[in-house]
């Protein structure tokens, strides 16, 4: 494999800080292991040089492409996870007295039961609010809290100021610092404290720090828009005054603001770390066709803050073929007719903003037969509780005898929350089962608020009249149920994240919906719901788009493309211009993981078409791709027709296309002559900046132009593909 220009330019990169914008799928473990081995052999010592990779899985395959390339019986560079220097870096203090020692929790399990503990002191005189913190996803939610404190290194008052946190949270302060009391006094840290303690000794003990820096000449970071701020202030001590940074990542790709990172990171941020860098773009992917280029570079373009090179497609890419669709029927004709094919499912991937936009798709596969996977096991739609509770529901309208199973009664009462502990509900529901009466006086109604036990009576109440409805459809059952419980308002209620009760609302509506589907079999629908299927390794995988991070299939669909569901809103839940801005980077992420054939799925209405269709414009993209792999007359006419000249310029078609593509619009590209200094250009590559320098005749003029992220760059003005802007 030949690096291309671009790859060389970073493979050389000289001294000084370095920040190389990489697009999806522009080989950037290609180059990086390149530079590595250009620095070993132009003299650098390895243990002079390391590598951070985001992940363990990124962190394996970059050491064993590099121990292949690298010549046999080299001393390889350190190869590192963020994790795993936090980890030799809390040893070695620990050694050097600068931090007291502490192991390690590895168990969430063991997190939880410190949660739990802390909770039950903490709202001791609060039942009401400590069975409600104590349910699972809120204390997941805490635990979260507490994590994101440290990755944020902000005080956790702070945070949780800035953070969405719904109602009956305002414990996870307190709960915080409890927990922070309680690990120090057991001599136990977290994963976060992996880097966050150190950090913390770092920046009070100047000989500590002193003994840790000037140790490298070189660090290489790899996905630099997802590391948040703990890790970048642990990245400038490791890099102290000594060692270069090289920071590789794509800003549009940013997709882990939840956690702590930030598009930033690689912009302004960067600076104030290291000083002004050197710019190098890797504007290549070798992943896919011009269609799905044109459209992330189209749909991109619509964050304000976005950086401005364009994703352009290497000559041999696929030709990705890219459709638009609506409802899940063409999803199952695509995967048949590729297995038909002899094609692999295992090389096909449905992809969704959130797990509930995936239970359509689960139960249709299921229905046709279609075997799938998923990214992650416990979101099979029959393992989440209130799946399984509603499943409930509809069986007990057609089996009666349910009312005497006490386990049953106990997982009708679990979903959606009835905010009464398990513990609570158990004797309860046995006597429920055992007397077939709701119990006026009952040991465990003492101590509830009234609240409370009008809840449970009122869903007894429901329950009780379930078996007369059993003709009625799924639909309505479901329906009746969800209206009955006032379902949506417990569940907002139970979220500890306002984003979480949006979802698990969404997931009611999806299988009410689903439930509508089919109509005339409502036992088939229940023994869907309830069907043991486990994952099937040589299926279609679904998974959200975060999960596919760093990934690419031959086929991807992505499914649920609806306003509110992507970008992902509501009305109690309005979109912040900050959360549309990663809304929409999500998308770029998920298009840009395909490389011979991209759906876009949306569903019919009452749902209404997502934005992001309308702003990857894709049939354009599609008539341009196909005029570009044909080389047959002019382009076709396009709604922007700039952008689509740039693109044309930047992939260096012939000027037959691209004369025809600005037909509609005359765009005004690269002119020879006329420039002035002062005036503002947009570079194909470089992005948007200004001309300082003006030299030559009008045949051999050459500018020198300061881009914005590119730094100063020399162009001959005739060759460059460059227009004005403004
Ligand atoms: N200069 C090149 N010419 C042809 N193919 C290339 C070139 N550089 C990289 N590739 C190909 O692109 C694909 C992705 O490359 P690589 O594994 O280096 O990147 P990555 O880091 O996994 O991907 P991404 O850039 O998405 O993070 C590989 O198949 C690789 O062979």
């Amino acid at each position: 494999m030949r690096l291309t220009e671009q790859q060389q330019a970073v493979v050389q990169h000289g001294q000084g800080h370095a920040r190389v914008f990489a697009v999806a799928g522009a080989g950037k473990t290609s180059t990086m292991i390149a530079r590595v081995l250009h620095l070993m052999a132009t003299g650098t010592p390895a243990d002079r040089i390391m590598v951070l990779m985001f992940n363990r899985a990124a962190r394996e395959d970059f050491a064993a492409r590099l121990r292949l390339l690298a010549p046999a019986g080299a001393r390889l560079p350190q190869v590192r996870t963020f994790h795993s220097i936090g980890h030799r870096l809390g040893q070695s203090l620990m050694r050097w007295g600068a931090l007291p020692a502490r192991r390690l929790i590895e168990g969430e399990w063991q997190r939880e039961r410190m949660a739990r503990q802390v909770l039950q002191q903490l709202l001791v005189d609060e039942p009401a609010q400590l069975a409600l913190a104590l349910e699972e996803e809120r204390i997941e939610t805490l635990l979260q809290f507490c994590d994101l404190v440290k990755s944020e290194c902000l005080p956790p008052a702070r945070l949780y100021e800035q953070g969405d946190y719904g109602a009956d949270t305002e414990h996870f302060v307190p709960a915080f610092l409890e927990m922070e009391r309680l690990m120090q006094e057991q001599g136990v840290m977290t994963y976060a404290d992996l880097l966050y303690r150190p950090l913390r000794a770092l920046i009070r003990d100047d000989r500590a720090r002193a003994r840790i820096q000037g140790r490298l000449d070189h660090i290489i970071v790899d996905e630099y828009q997802d590391i948040n701020e703990v890790q970048l202030r642990l990245l400038s001590m490791l890099a102290g005054s000594s060692a270069s940074v090289m920071a590789v990542g794509d800003a549009n790709q940013c997709i882990y603001e939840w956690r702590g990172a930030r598009p930033d990171a690689m912009n302004a941020r960067f600076g104030e770390l290291f000083g002004t860098p050197t710019d190098y773009p890797l504007s290549w992917t070798f992943r896919h066709g011009h269609a799905v280029s044109l459209m992330a570079n189209h749909v991109i373009r619509a964050n304000p803050g976005a950086a401005d090179q364009l994703t352009l497609s290497a000559p041999d890419n696929p030709d990705t073929q890219v459709e638009c669709d609506s409802g899940g029927r063409h999803l199952v004709e695509v995967l048949q007719s590729w297995q038909a094919q002899g094609r692999d499912l295992k090389e096909c991937a449905v992809l969704v903003r959130s797990w509930s936009l995936s239970v359509p798709v689960q139960l249709r596969l299921l229905r046709e037969n279609i075997p799938f996977q998923l990214g992650q096991q416990d979101r099979f739609v029959f393992r989440l509780p209130l799946v399984r509770a509603l499943a409930g529901y509809l069986e007990l309208a057609r089996r009666p005898e349910l009312l005497q199973d006490s386990d049953h009664l106990l997982l009708l009462y679990s979903q959606p929350s009835a905010f009464v502990s398990q513990d609570r509900l158990a004797p309860l529901t046995a006597e429920l089962a055992r007397t077939g009466r709701w119990p006026e006086q009952h040991i465990v109604l003492d101590g509830l608020k009234p609240f409370q036990r009008r809840h449970l009576k009122k869903r007894w109440a429901l329950i009780q009249t379930l078996p007369a409805m059993r003709d009625q459809a799924p639909a309505d059952l479901l329906s009746h149920v969800v209206e009955t419980l006032e379902a949506e308002k417990l569940l907002r209620r139970a979220a500890a994240r306002r984003d979480k009760g949006e979802e698990d609302i969404r997931l009611l509506d999806v299988l009410i919906e689903q439930a509508g589907e089919l109509a005339d079999d409502p036992d088939a629908f229940i023994a869907l719901l309830k069907d043991p299927v486990i994952n099937q390794e040589q299926g279609v995988l679904l998974s959200t788009i975060h999960g596919a991070k760093g990934l690419e299939w031959p086929l991807v669909a992505l499914a649920g493309l609806n306003e509110e569901d992507f970008p992902l809103y509501s009305r109690e839940n309005p979109l912040t211009p900050q959360a549309l801005e990663e809304e929409r980077r999500l998308f770029y992420v998920g298009i840009t993981r395909a490389r011979e054939r991209l759906l876009l799925m949306s569903d019919p209405a009452p749902h209404r078409l997502s934005r992001f269709v309308e702003e990857v414009a894709w049939e354009d993209s599609v008539k341009l791709a196909r005029a570009i792999v044909s080389r047959q007359g002019g382009a076709p006419g396009v709604r922007d027709p700039s952008l689509a000249n740039r693109y044309l310029e930047g992939i260096g078609v012939e000027d037959s296309l691209r004369a025809s593509a600005g037909q509609k619009t005359p765009a005004v590209l690269s002119q020879a002559g006329d420039w002035r200094p002062g005036e503002q250009v947009r570079h194909a590559v470089f992005g948007e900046g200004r001309i300082e320098l003006v030299e030559g005749d009008r045949e051999r003029c050459v500018l020198e132009v300061m881009f914005h992220r590119a730094g100063r760059r020399r162009l001959i003005a005739s060759r460059a593909p460059i227009e004005r802007v403004g």
